[in-house]
């Protein structure tokens, strides 16, 4: 369970604080019950014991590692305002054999379980614990006399209904998460190639050239497109063809691998890479990287295609100004740089002149 934002911290910080205020109300109404005699020891156990602690729970969750131990610390948080209602529960009856006429358990449980968003697991296993300490109590001090059966028949069942109501719950959280991360894979990758597809490489490319503006570091576009591919799929058929385009990808994916590096696949066999922070020298190794990466998969070609391998021709472009360009602007330089190469011979690179 993280904690993502400083909105959710928020929303559980007031989560907690409303917790307390739902404890200083009980505490007055529970004054109109309580014979006097009881009133010091029931609130020693409210503003000495309950509220203390969902105190410490707030500025635990000023802690930069408060996220990772969320989990941990609503648990003993439920656990410890149970135990502290099972000790009055004993003290009261003991000492003056006063009874109280309802069960708080189960608030607390439906508190830290759905308003601190206690997960399965710890909710399951505070249910457990909490049940044993009712059994306990009602066996050192049997308050609620003939009626103890069904009260722990109710804690019990309530506890564990909360449970698995939570269990449905983030089942389901979970669930949606997964879809949801599935939808965005698929509204940015293009399935065939697992690249960018043409939108999220345009979006990702608008944002490198606004970093690179920033930084004032150059910004280079190679265009690449598979030499002869009608031939190939003509002669070898789509399916095979698609696999030329997946080779393509893992050709890509193995030379430009540092995490600001762009590769999406521009649309048909025509794939895009866009860098930042290299040089004309990086960016010409680079090329012929792509072209060594297609020498060394030696996948015969279409007899009538130009070269009796499989290859792609390249265009390419770099700016160290990129103040002054566009992302367009560069694609557009970058493809006229890829027909030259096609033009030249095709299975070659040829970088543009800005
Ligand atoms: N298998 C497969 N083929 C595709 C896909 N997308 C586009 N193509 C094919 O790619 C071929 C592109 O052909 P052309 O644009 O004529 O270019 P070319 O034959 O590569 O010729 P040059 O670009 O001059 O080398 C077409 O036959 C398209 O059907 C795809 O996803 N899978």
């Amino acid at each position: 369970m993280q904690v993502n934002t400083e909105k959710e911290l928020v929303r559980l910080r007031i989560a907690l604080f409303i917790g307390a205020l739902i404890v200083a109300c009980f505490m007055v109404a529970d004054f109109f019950l309580l014979p006097s005699a009881l009133h010091q020891l029931y609130l020693y156990d409210r503003l000495l014991i309950q509220i203390p602690i969902i105190l410490i729970a707030i500025v635990l969750s000023f802690w930069r590692h408060f996220s990772h131990y969320r989990a941990y610390i609503f648990t003993t948080l439920l656990v410890a305002l149970t135990y502290s209602n099972y000790w009055v529960i004993w003290v009261c009856w003991q000492e003056y054999q006063f009874a109280f006429p309802y069960e708080g358990t189960i608030l607390y449980a439906f508190y830290c379980v759905f308003a601190l968003g206690i997960p399965f697991r710890f909710a399951i296993t505070s249910a457990v614990i909490d049940v044993i300490g009712f059994i306990v109590v009602m066996w050192l001090a049997p308050a609620y006399g003939d009626r103890i059966p069904i009260s722990l028949g109710f804690v019990a069942a309530s506890l564990f209904t909360c449970s698995y109501a939570k269990y449905r719950l983030d089942r389901s959280l979970s669930l949606l998460k997964k879809t949801n991360d599935r939808l965005t894979k698929l509204s940015k990758f293009d399935p065939l190639s697992d690249l960018l597809n043409r939108r999220a490489l345009r979006n990702q490319s608008e944002n490198l050239l606004a970093y690179a503006k920033r930084h004032k570091v150059s910004l280079a576009v190679i265009m690449l497109d598979l030499d002869d591919f009608k031939a190939y799929n003509d002669h070898f058929g789509h399916q095979q063809g698609d696999e030329a385009i997946r080779q393509q990808s893992s050709i890509l994916r193995g030379i430009f691998k540092r995490e600001t590096d762009i590769i999406g696949r521009y649309g048909g066999e025509e794939f895009v890479v866009v860098l930042s922070d290299v040089n004309e020298e990086q960016l010409k190794q680079s090329c012929q990287k792509i072209l060594l990466g297609w020498e060394e998969t030696n996948l015969a070609h279409a007899p009538n295609a130009a070269h009796p391998f499989i290859s792609c021709s390249i265009g390419a472009v770099i700016t160290n100004t990129p103040g002054d360009a566009s992302i367009d602007s560069l694609i557009g330089v970058a493809d006229k740089a890829l027909y030259k190469a096609k033009d030249k011979g095709k299975a070659c690179y040829e970088l543009a002149a800005l």
